[in-house]
């Protein structure tokens, strides 16, 4: 592994949280909370954008986060936007967003990057999981997870052990560890 530790770019307590778990002692994770605009565009398009921006700012290897919420039955919005929407909206809001369609199903994307230092082009690691958007069930303390049904639980309700080993960040982190442990 050529990384003493990994410099993880976030704000959001409650990834960082999931993170740690599922990297466990693996990679050794510091963290830092920069304040990063992110552009319009595709996922992997405001991936790469912020961490090579986080990367010239911290100087150094960085690894960002983004995660998208996308609605099958509405071409995949809010996707990068969900952020925006969950707040504006709330968990009943979204629902209603599909109240007009008989398709509920929904893909929680991951989308991790890593960046070596600035000026280098970051690697994107993806993990993807279909649910289905349902009215709020169990504890409200992260994001959507209370609306995303998988395996019959919302995020939610399942266990946290579980959720760490089935969803979208799990696989995008699986993927990550399988790079980091190649190089
Ligand atoms: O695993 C998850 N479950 C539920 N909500 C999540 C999960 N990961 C991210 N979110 C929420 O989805 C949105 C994603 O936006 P973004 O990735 O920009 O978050 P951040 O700026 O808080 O790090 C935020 O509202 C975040 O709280
Ligand atoms: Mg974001």
């Amino acid at each position: 592994m050529p990384l003493g530790h990994l410099n993880f770019i976030t704000g959001n307590t409650n990834k960082l949280v999931e993170v740690k778990a599922i990297l466990g002692d693996i990679v050794p994770l510091q963290s830092q909370s920069l304040d990063l605009t992110e552009i319009q565009g595709t996922i992997q398009d405001i991936s790469k954008d912020k961490c090579q921006r986080a990367a010239a700012i911290i100087g150094g290897p960085v690894l960002t986060e983004d995660t998208c919420l996308c609605f099958n039955a509405l071409k995949e919005l809010p996707g990068p936007y969900i952020k925006w929407f969950l707040q504006a909206l709330g968990h009943e809001g979204l629902n209603n967003l599909l109240m007009a369609y008989k398709d509920k199903s929904a893909q929680a994307v991951c989308t991790f990057a890593y960046c070596s230092g600035p000026g280098h082009e970051p690697i994107i690691f993806e993990g993807r999981v279909t649910g289905t958007i349902v009215a709020a069930r169990g504890p409200t303390n992260f994001g959507w997870d209370p609306i995303f049904e998988y395996d019959g639980e919302t995020y939610a309700e399942m266990d946290k052990a579980k959720k760490n080993m089935v969803s979208h960040r799990a696989i995008a982190l699986s993927k990550l560890k399988r790079w980091l442990q190649a190089q």
